[in-house]
């Protein structure tokens, strides 16, 4: 984010309903004229602080917490006072914040969030107040048109599982990284929980407990609530993104395959993670110089994250090839709880949703579960991604053997929070003698690369990568959906700005301090795809050039614009 434009704004608060109202904010950077203004002469200290100042201040505080969770909680505290100075001092400090409001802490704070919580955000929806759920919901978004909505019934939060109403948290974090990263204006995102209860025994028992202290509400009642509020969002809100976040392996593949076609959805579990994953397995096989259809790939945990990857390579195989759907899901072994996904498993170990072309078939593997040494013996994949929540799943014996038959083996743990990893980097590159190429869920330091002064940078591959910009590039297409051929476009222009793509020794994604740039470039290929393909509104402008400078002037900035007291302004 840069601190550029100068504009002036309207605004109707005065004193204390002002300097509360996080929205407008500027606290000691308010201008003397402001202050005679707006009644806050006496209110403030003397001194007037640019921005830069409130930055370094608040990063003093910030460094004086003792632990992560402190951090996260000062950082929590500082959104609700003042977005401009949240966002600039998370611009200012990228790599080493973004871990404290993002995986793994946000994880702990989620996990905690009933004995941590100082001040509600967003919107809580719960069955009892179904009946009010269209008023609750036209109060939260304040009579503004947004943008974009992060939705979460906190089933499955990143590894950890039901949260119940601290999946708030899971919503409002990365509705953080769309204006952080893509500069969606906070003033036009709302994070939504649908607290339908918890299956989480801890919570229940817990005094403190804030949410719906119910066993989660299940079939019809459940499909009712959910229909309800898509409903509202589709009456009230038409041109916003809707974004799933860490539902429930059944009811997201379920609830996008139903909604996909009447609004514009996006479930990131499954299309944001197979995307990143794609860009890559894109950058790494430009190392390996092989091409995606020749790759073996196995799959280790088969819920949303596995299926959404799976599916996102096996369409990025018949894309650039001459496979059929059939030819490319032959490529993919995917295991679960009970191993091996195949045909002669129980049925009901084997979720139903799963298409039958990525269940193997063939007759060797036998009876009875086949585990993963086993099948890394038989299948000698190329590609070994985690995404099981299963921690230490990839063993010494796992990468050696994958070692045998590869040269120089890919392999991407991909479960978060950092201690749900499947492989540590650093056991992975030892066991490997340094030959894998890796990617991992949550941040990693560089690991040593043998024989050389260099350090091997091990990329993070999550979807805070991409789906930022996919989001902003739906938004500003106005496109009805967010459509296979857009996320392939974004994936695409992802891979292409891998540092391994110049020096095969470099990381597999581009680091994480440059997610605004990359996100933006993101999102332009997302909307150039939907204007090529007809999908974007009238409204965007009919140039190249042109979109890129609208594109560019759409993005929300941390700038404090000048205030000028007006009745009628901004409430
Ligand atoms: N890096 C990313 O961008 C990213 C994105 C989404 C999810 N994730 C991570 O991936 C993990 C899974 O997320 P999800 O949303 O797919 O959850 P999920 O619950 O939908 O899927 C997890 C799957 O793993 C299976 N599993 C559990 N234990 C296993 C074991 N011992 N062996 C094999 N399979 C096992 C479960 O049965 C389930 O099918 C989480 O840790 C999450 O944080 C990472
Ligand atoms: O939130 C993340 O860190 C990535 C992903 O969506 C997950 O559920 O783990
Ligand atoms: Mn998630």
């Amino acid at each position: 984010m840069t601190t550029t434009s100068q504009k002036t704004i309207k605004v109707a608060l005065r004193g204390p309903a002002l300097l509360n109202n996080p929205r407008f904010n500027k606290g000691s950077a308010f201008t003397r004229k402001e202050r005679d203004d707006f009644g806050l002469r006496g209110r403030l200290p003397y001194a007037v602080d640019t921005l830069q100042e409130q930055v370094d201040r608040a990063y003093q505080q910030y460094q004086a917490r003792s632990s992560d969770i402190l951090r996260n909680s000062f950082l929590q505290s500082l959104k609700a006072q003042n977005w401009t100075l949240f966002y600039a001092l998370l611009s200012a400090h990228l790599e080493e914040l973004f871990p404290i409001i993002y995986t793994p802490t946000e994880a702990d704070a989620i996990a905690n969030y009933s004995h941590l919580f100082r001040r509600s955000e967003g919107l809580y929806l719960s069955p009892p107040l179904t009946d009010t759920m269209e008023e609750d919901f036209l109060d939260a978004c304040e009579g503004r048109e947004l943008e974009l909505i992060v939705v979460s019934d906190a089933e499955a939060i990143l590894g950890i599982g039901d949260q119940g109403s601290g999946g708030i948290g899971i919503s409002a974090a990365k509705a953080v990284i769309y204006t952080l990263a893509a500069g969606v204006d906070p003033a036009k995102a709302l994070a939504v929980t649908l607290d339908v209860g918890t299956n989480n025994q801890d919570l229940l028992d817990d005094p403190l407990y804030m949410g719906y202290r119910e066993k989660r509400l299940r079939g019809q009642g459940y499909d009712e609530f959910v229909d309800k509020f898509v409903a509202l969002v589709k009456k009230h809100q038409p041109k916003c993104l809707l974004h799933f976040e860490d539902f429930g392996v059944s009811n997201a593949q379920r609830l996008l395959a139903k909604y996909r076609d009447e609004h514009s959805i996006f479930n990131d579990d499954i299309q944001g993670t197979g995307a990143v994953t794609l860009a890559a397995l894109q950058a790494a096989i430009s190392v390996t110089r092989t091409n995606i259809e020749d790759q073996r790939i196995v799959i280790y945990g088969a819920g949303s994250a596995g299926l959404g990857i799976a599916r996102q390579l096996r369409d990025a195989i018949v894309l650039s090839s001459s496979c059929s759907e059939a030819e490319a899901a032959s490529r993919f072994y995917l295991l679960d709880k009970h191993g091996l996904l195949k045909r002669s498993l129980p049925e009901d170990q084997i979720r139903p949703e799963i298409e039958s072309s990525l269940i193997r078939s063939e007759e060797d593997w036998g009876d009875g579960e086949t585990g993963l040494l086993e099948v890394i013996k038989k299948v000698k994949p190329t590609v070994l991604i985690g995404t099981s929540t299963h921690p230490k799943a990839f063993t010494e014996e796992v990468v050696k053997e994958m070692c045998k038959h590869v040269d120089r083996p890919i392999i991407f743990p991909l479960s978060n929070p950092t201690r749900l990893c499947e492989v540590h980097p650093k056991d992975a590159n030892e066991w490997s003698g340094g030959k894998a190429l890796m990617a991992t869920g949550s941040p990693f330091p560089p690991v040593d690369i043998p024989g050389s002064e260099k350090k091997y940078v091990v990329a993070e591959c999550n979807n805070a990568m991409i789906y930022p910009g996919l989001g902003f590039g739906t938004i500003l297409s106005q496109s009805k959906a967010m459509t296979p051929d857009m996320i392939v476009a974004g994936a695409k222009r992802l891979s292409e700005l891998a540092p391994a793509l110049k020096d095969p020794d470099q990381a597999l994604l581009p680091p994480f301090g440059d997610i605004g740039d990359i996100n933006f470039e993101i999102a332009l290929a997302v909307l150039e795809q939907a204007v090529q393909d007809g999908d974007a509104s009238s409204e965007v402008p009919k140039g190249k050039e042109e979109r890129r400078n609208w594109a560019k002037g759409r993005r929300w900035t941390a700038v404090y614009p000048e205030y000028e007291y007006d009745e009628g302004g901004y409430k």
